[in-house]
């Protein structure tokens, strides 16, 4: 039988939101802003464990009490996203055909019916895939100097979130064979390994809080939540 694990990187240090501490450990409506993340995956009934990968020299998670009891810990974060996330498939000892949901620590605002839609809709794929956003906006690329160079036809455009699933036997293979400072998500490593992982709809709050001015919206919408 098919276990659903899920695996949080959370080994970055936030660079562009600055700041004293990775951006994963900022209060956020009185709780680390990780620890929303993880209860989201925690309430998901289909998921038996909820796996973070931290740095090795992580000096910020143990001063959190996190009440999580699906939660376990592995410091095994690389250089990387790509390495973190391939250290933490490597120390979690998933089963070959275990489906694994890796999930960004800093996208705090997804909501269990979006993981379980990710769940149901590729429950059966051969390959796997993410949570994504086809482009609602006009797309233009930009030249040197902050003009349009051009306008890019955004018919088949999507924005890839996460969770991103696939089989833990396969994502191991694709990330083994994927030169890993050519990826940004595991969607790629798969795709350079010759598959083509499914889309499935997201939600635009599903964001990835990247930027000092992403928190008010994300304290938002979990307060929206609240009510
Ligand atoms: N070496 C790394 C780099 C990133 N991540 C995780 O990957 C997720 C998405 O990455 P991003 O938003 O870019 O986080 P950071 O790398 O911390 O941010 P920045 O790029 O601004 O430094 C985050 O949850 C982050 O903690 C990780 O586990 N290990
Ligand atoms: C995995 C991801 O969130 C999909 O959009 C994105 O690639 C992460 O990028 P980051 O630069 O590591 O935040």
């Amino acid at each position: 039988m098919s276990r659903y694990l899920a695996l949080v990187p959370a080994a970055g240090s936030g660079s562009r939101f600055g700041g004293p501490s990775p951006k994963q450990y900022l209060q956020l409506n009185n709780r680390p802003l990780m620890w929303h993340t993880l209860q989201v995956l925690s309430q998901v009934a289909a998921i038996s464990r909820v796996v973070v990968v931290i740095s090795p020299g992580d000096e910020w998670f143990d001063d959190f009490e996190w009440d999580l009891p699906k939660l376990s810990v592995l410091r095994v974060g690389g250089a990387s996203r790509a390495e973190s996330v391939r250290n933490g498939l490597q120390a979690m000892e998933a089963g070959e055909q275990d489906w694994v949901l890796v999930h960004d620590a800093a996208r705090c605002c997804l909501s269990v019916a979006a993981v379980e839609r990710l769940i149901a809709t590729l429950a059966d794929d051969a390959v796997g895939g993410l949570l994504a956003l086809p482009v609602p906006d006009t797309v233009k690329r930009a030249d040197g100097e902050g003009r349009i160079s051009a306008t890019v036809p955004r018919q088949g455009l999507w924005l890839a979130q996460t969770p991103q699933m696939f089989r833990a036997g396969l994502l191991a293979e694709a990330l083994a064979a994927a030169t890993v400072a050519d990826i940004t998500d595991e969607a790629s490593a798969v795709e350079q390994y010759g598959h083509k992982p499914r889309l499935v709809e997201g939600d635009a709050q599903n964001f990835k809080v990247t930027y000092p001015r992403d928190l008010a919206l994300a304290r938002a919408i979990l307060a929206a939540r609240k009510e």
